[in-house]
């Protein structure tokens, strides 16, 4: 299997983590579409925000999304990548597309511990565990809409790498 891996999932799931440590046992690229926006711009995601509104923020997140996806690469998307149609149709017909799912309570608590303000401003306004309800309530339909595997994200890193490889390989066999 050559093409790419994008991982979605809401902020804190470990698309980022996860994604590098998959790239590293596959033999992949790895890139993240927040942290291409980051380079290609000289701003942070919360500096475009204040410029550009959200809706800018989504529009340079479709352009790094289609720059970053390569072949034998994994792609790890930004939490709301998947709000837009266009994106979910471009990752299903790209490549395979992993959502890393976890629990509000489990997303709020690693975002209490590692905010990383500069990445991730507010969405809503309201407190950390609040957002994070509200988030997964208005988003879990297109996860699951755009995955083609849903994975447990509250084991580690490394067994959710396993996993993934697990269900990847047994594509490979079908
Ligand atoms: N499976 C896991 N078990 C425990 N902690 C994890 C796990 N995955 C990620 N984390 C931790 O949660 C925090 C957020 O992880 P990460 O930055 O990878 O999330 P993300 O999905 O890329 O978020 P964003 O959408 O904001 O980019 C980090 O501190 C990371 O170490
Ligand atoms: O969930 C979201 O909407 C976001 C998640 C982050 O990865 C960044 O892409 C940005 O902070 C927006
Ligand atoms: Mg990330």
């Amino acid at each position: 299997m050559t093409q790419p891996i994008f991982m979605v999932g809401a902020r804190g799931a470990g698309k980022t983590t996860v994604g590098n440590a998959l790239a590293r046992a596959l033999g992949y690229q790895f890139t993240d579409t927040d942290v291409f926006m980051q380079q290609s711009t000289g701003l942070s995601v919360a500096d475009v925000v204040a410029r550009e509104g959200w809706a800018g923020f989504r529009r340079r997140e479709t352009e790094a999304l289609k720059a970053v996806t390569a072949p034998r690469t994994v792609v790890a998307t930004g939490g709301g990548a998947v709000l837009a149609a266009e994106n979910r149709a471009f990752m299903r017909g790209a490549g395979r597309v992993i959502y890393l799912r976890a629990p509000a309570a489990t997303l709020a608590h690693r975002l209490e511990e590692y905010p990383l303000d500069a990445q991730r401003p507010t969405l809503t306004g309201k407190p950390i565990s609040e957002e994070m309800v509200e988030v997964l309530a208005a988003r879990e339909a297109l996860y699951q809409e755009v995955a083609h595997h849903v994975l447990d994200a509250t084991t580690s890193p490394a067994e959710i790498v396993a996993a993934i490889q697990r269900l990847l390989q047994v594509e490979t066999i079908k």
